[in-house]
């Protein structure tokens, strides 16, 4: 950005200067004062960045295909296992025992991640994805195929927090929101290709083998690529690694600018420094002294200091509550119901392809997380949340009306073990005189839901980091991990209860209702995140929540930026 030095004299760039000043990436300018590089002046994130974020975010992608999968494989089972038909028991613990061992697994490799490296537990996920899509594909009993979806889910728990972590200890500040709204984006896109390949094998004798053994293959590249792919500077930093640190720096800025590239990774190192300064400082005066201690002891009172200061301090409280409050709503809003049983829905409303029709679903979502990932910068967390939230409750409530004209089968029969598209078909195309409109109707409300949710509630909750202070950030954005697969556990195993036991109208209300309270928390206590640099979030709830704070600041920001452009404008018409 060049300025006109007369222009610079007449109005400075910056409009408000507290709120650039946070800004990792600024540039002196010629009368001393700070001028933000803007994004465009950064061109994009660089290849390498880019071929980091892919190749980490097929972590995400396996995230998403092993939870898509379940849909259609579900439906495709029939007798193949423990030669019987499924039970609605059987279903849900094959479907939540993923959730329950994600739940086990994210707490734990917030731990790991710190002692192993970021790198390692991606590639130890690898394995037990691996082992997890193979030992499923050669199952023969129910319980044989719920411990292959235990150890999938293992694999997920990890990869679904340490990737996003990963991601945003590599990338550009700039860019950080927007290359983690990218994993989410894989997240999807990997169920878009779960629900292709159930539908591609679901008439198959023995196809779900097949669907269930493919995730194997992207695990395997991934632990391939993963070699040649660095640990995050931070990390490294921590270790005492400060020259493999400053390398993979040079690279992630190398693309950065034409000039100060060296100088740029002098900073952002100084500050990685920093910060961890800070936080041993702040660990060294909280230390119960360690004398005696075994190194195990030891690393547990380092763990527990740390969940004190996740705890007691304001602030941490604050994001934590913020964090896990996002992330339970996210899955208690019931999305993933239709993410795991939109098949068995939709068998039981007569589609002619019910994995088709699921398809629709999952397509839906991806859509519009691609919708998120323009938007979440320029329209701001809380705002897409506020405004998307009414569109999944009504989209909810719909379904819950539209449903109540529908004749279904007897209730034992809705989701039961003798519940097959056979044998509910002709009941269920009995509604309204034996009209479409009815399923229909129900199909378009859930799209609008699934909309509203991926535009909102399905990705923002994963900028969960941002919320945190470095010292406690890997064990606070664990903890609300942690929370999005205990809440996924619940909705995964009530479900199908639920349905069979109050109907599908009371459940849509209820998760209508879940929907209601998360906008009314997030009105009242999630400020705006967006634009703001990691150690501002920190001040923002340092006081209270900060809504109308960080709304000023937000509003402040716009402004200066409005401002900018207009100067910028201006200089280039007097030109
Ligand atoms: O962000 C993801 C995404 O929204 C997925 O579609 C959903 O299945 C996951 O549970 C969620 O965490």
């Amino acid at each position: 950005m060049t300025r006109d030095p007369a222009d610079a004299a007449a109005q400075p760039l910056i409009a408000n200067e507290d709120v650039y000043a946070e800004h990792d990436i600024v540039r002196e300018g010629a009368e001393g004062e700070y001028v933000e590089i803007e994004e465009s002046e950064l061109g994009s994130p660089g290849a390498f960045i880019w071929v980091l974020t892919v190749c980490a975010g097929i972590s995400g992608l396996l995230f998403g295909y092993d939870t898509g999968v379940i849909s259609s494989t579900l439906i495709s089972i029939n007798t193949s296992l423990s030669a019987r038909p499924l039970t609605t028991l059987d279903k849900s613990l094959i479907t939540s025992s993923t959730s329950f061992f994600a739940l086990l697994a994210s707490p734990l490799t917030g731990l790991l991640a710190d002692s192993m490296g970021r790198k390692r537990v991606i590639l130890v996920a690898d394995i037990l994805f691996v082992v997890g899509a193979l030992w499923q594909a050669q199952a023969t009993t129910v319980a044989g195929m719920i411990a292959g979806r235990s150890i999938v889910g293992a694999a997920v728990g990890s990869a679904s927090f340490v990737v996003p972590l990963y991601i945003s200890e590599l990338s550009p500040s700039p860019f950080r929101g927007r290359l983690v709204t990218v994993s989410s984006l894989l997240i999807t896109g990997g169920q878009v290709v779960a629900y292709v390949i159930g539908w591609l094998f679901s008439t198959m004798p023995g196809g779900w083998r097949w669907m269930v053994g493919i995730g194997a293959a992207p695990a395997a590249v991934q632990f391939a690529m993963l070699w040649f792919l660095p640990e995050t500077p931070r990390w490294l930093v921590k270790v005492g690694r400060k020259e493999q640190a400053r390398r993979v720096l040079g690279r992630v800025y190398g693309s950065a600018g034409d000039e100060g590239v060296g100088r740029l990774v002098d900073r952002v190192l100084r500050k990685v420094e920093m910060e961890i300064a800070e936080e041993e400082d702040a660990a060294g005066q909280r230390a119960v002294p360690e004398e005696g201690k075994t190194g195990l002891k030891a690393r547990w009172s380092r763990v527990s200091d740390n969940f004190a200061q996740l705890v007691d301090v304001g602030g941490n409280r604050r994001a934590l509550i913020i964090a896990c409050m996002l992330q339970g709503f996210q899955q208690l809003c019931g999305f993933n119901s239709l993410m795991y049983f939109s098949a068995t829905i939709f068998s039981l409303l007569s589609f002619d392809s019910p994995t088709l029709t699921s398809l629709s679903i999952a397509l839906t979502n991806f859509a519009f997380t691609l919708v998120a990932f323009y938007y979440i910068d320029r329209v701001g967390r809380r705002r897409i949340l506020l405004y998307s939230i009414p569109v999944m409750i009504v989209g909810l409530a719909l379904c819950a009306v539209a449903f109540r004209f529908l004749e279904l089968p007897a209730r034992s029969h809705v989701v039961g073990s003798s519940t097959s598209p056979t044998d509910i078909g002709p009941d269920a195309s009995n509604q309204v005189g034996g009209t479409r409109f009815i399923p229909l109707t129900i199909l378009l409300s859930m799209l609008l839901y699934v909309s509203g949710y991926a535009l909102g509630l399905g990705n923002v909750p994963w900028q969960q980091s941002e919320l945190f202070p470095l010292s406690v950030r890997s064990l606070g954005s664990a903890l609300s991990t942690a929370t999005n697969w205990g809440s996924n556990f619940i909705v995964g195993i009530s479900f199908l209860p639920m349905m069979e036991k109050m109907g599908p109208s009371a459940t849509f209300v209820g998760y209508a209702v879940v929907c209601g309270a998360a906008w009314a928390t997030v009105y009242g206590i999630y400020p705006e995140t967006a634009g703001l640099g990691l150690e501002d979030v920190g001040g923002i709830l340092r006081g209270g929540w900060g809504v109308a704070e960080s709304l000023r600041v937000w509003r402040a920001r716009r402004r200066g930026r409005g401002q900018d452009e207009r100067i910028r404008g201006e200089a280039r018409g007097n030109r």
